[in-house]
């Protein structure tokens, strides 16, 4: 059994290399050539899979992607040649949820000003905005979502879109469509924008072509007292550097990518392979990646409020921003964005951190340090 893995999916080999054998490739580079032999084809979101990718890939069975998003698959092609495929759904949720919740964190004082009674809107009420719902209501922040693809009756957060946009805080979750019903592709225009509140925060973690570029220049140039976080981009590797400027945190599309998400996505493709080929799934995790995911010891920083240090200590997405900034100016800022995804730190999902504290905390402070971790 010949498998094609994406170089950039950690570890691999051990997660796949029991099926048969593992070569890999770079993910923007797979040319339709090299296919010919392949049984089994595992990609991220950067691969497009589809009929010309496809066209001599004649021996394929199966298409795993390690991510949530799958508008990078031409599903009715994939099904219209019967070749299996699955995606990771949920894998590296919580690590968007981390993501959003450090950048509350870490841009001006927005956390505090949502634990004094603000209000987070939320676009897209899948397994991220869900997460992101549980966990910030875990704090007592109210937290209302629009989605028109759930029924509005069968949960009390649902609203419509006018209410979203009156919160303090709006974060974009929704995956990329141009079909069906709602597609949300460019779903968000200016005129719409232009009614979130005073010092309001737009986060986009979901896919860049949900927000037009040009929309969000336009917002940034009227509206100055809106703060900007965005992990995801239109045209990505190739990003908007003026844009970028203009945002509180700009990221290159890396909220998801904790050890333990990614780990995750490929054990649920595993999984899901393991099933199409009627082998027995594995019990446990491969025992190099059980080992690379012990819990971390988070020294705390001294910064701010205790659950603020700490949070930022495990995760500090301005450090990412630090860095993206940096890379544009590179001569090939498309390589330089590729580059900082292929070598990103190893980060662990903040549920999975201990917290080490210089001094005694007070009670209340590990309280709601441990809403923030998502602890229950
Ligand atoms: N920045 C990053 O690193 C990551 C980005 N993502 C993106 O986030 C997206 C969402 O992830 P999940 O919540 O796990 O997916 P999901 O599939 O569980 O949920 C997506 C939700 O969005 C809703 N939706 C679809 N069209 C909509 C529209 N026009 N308006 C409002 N809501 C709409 C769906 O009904 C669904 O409930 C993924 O599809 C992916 O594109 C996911 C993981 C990491
Ligand atoms: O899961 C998704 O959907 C994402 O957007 C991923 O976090 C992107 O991960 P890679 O495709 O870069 O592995």
């Amino acid at each position: 059994m010949n498998i094609l893995v994406d170089e950039n999916i950690p570890m691999a080999e051990a997660f796949f290399s029991r099926f048969g054998s593992v070569v890999t490739f770079a993910g923007r580079g797979l040319s339709p050539e090299a296919l010919v032999d392949t049984d089994v084809l595992i990609v991220r979101s950067v691969t497009r899979v589809n009929a010309a990718l496809l066209a001599k890939a004649t021996k394929l069975r199966f298409v795993g992607s390690c991510t949530i998003g799958s508008d990078h698959l031409d599903i009715e092609y994939l099904e219209s040649r019967s070749i299996n495929w699955c995606t990771a759904p949920g894998s590296n949720a919580d690590s968007v949820v981390d993501y959003v919740v450090c950048s509350l964190c870490a841009v001006d004082d927005y956390m505090a000003r949502l634990l004094g009674g603000g209000r987070l809107g939320i676009i897209g009420y899948g397994n991220v905005g869900r997460r992101l719902a549980e966990r910030v209501s875990g704090l007592g922040i109210g937290c209302v979502a629009y989605d028109p693809l759930i029924d509005a009756q069968s949960d009390p957060r649902l609203v419509g879109i006018d209410e979203v946009l009156h919160c303090d805080v709006l974060c974009l979750h929704a995956p990329l469509t141009r079909t069906g019903p709602f597609p949300s592709y460019h779903l968000l225009s200016l005129e719409q924008l232009l009614r979130l509140p005073k010092g309001a925060l737009l986060l986009n973690a979901g896919r860049g072509e949900v927000v037009a570029t040009g929309v969000l220049l336009e917002l940034a140039a009227l509206r100055p007292d809106i703060q900007l976080v965005l992990d995801v981009w239109e045209g990505e590797p190739v990003v908007s550097a003026e844009l970028a400027a203009r945002c509180a945190i700009a990221t290159p599309h890396i909220a998801g990518y904790s050890l333990d998400g990614k780990f995750k996505g490929a054990a649920m493709v595993a999984e899901a392979l393991a099933n199409v080929l009627g082998v027995s799934e594995e019990q446990s995790w491969p025992s190099e990646v059980a080992a690379a995911l012990t819990a971390p010891q988070v020294s705390v920083q001294d910064c701010g409020e205790p659950w603020q240090a700490a949070a930022l200590s495990a995760y500090n997405p301005k450090e990412d921003h630090q860095r993206f900034l940096a890379s544009l100016g590179a001569d090939d800022p498309g390589g330089a964005f590729d580059a900082l995804r292929k070598h990103y730190p190893p980060r662990r999902e903040l549920s999975r951190c201990e917290f080490v504290f210089d001094g005694a905390v007070d009670k209340a402070q590990l309280n709601v340090l441990s809403a923030l971790q998502g602890h229950r």
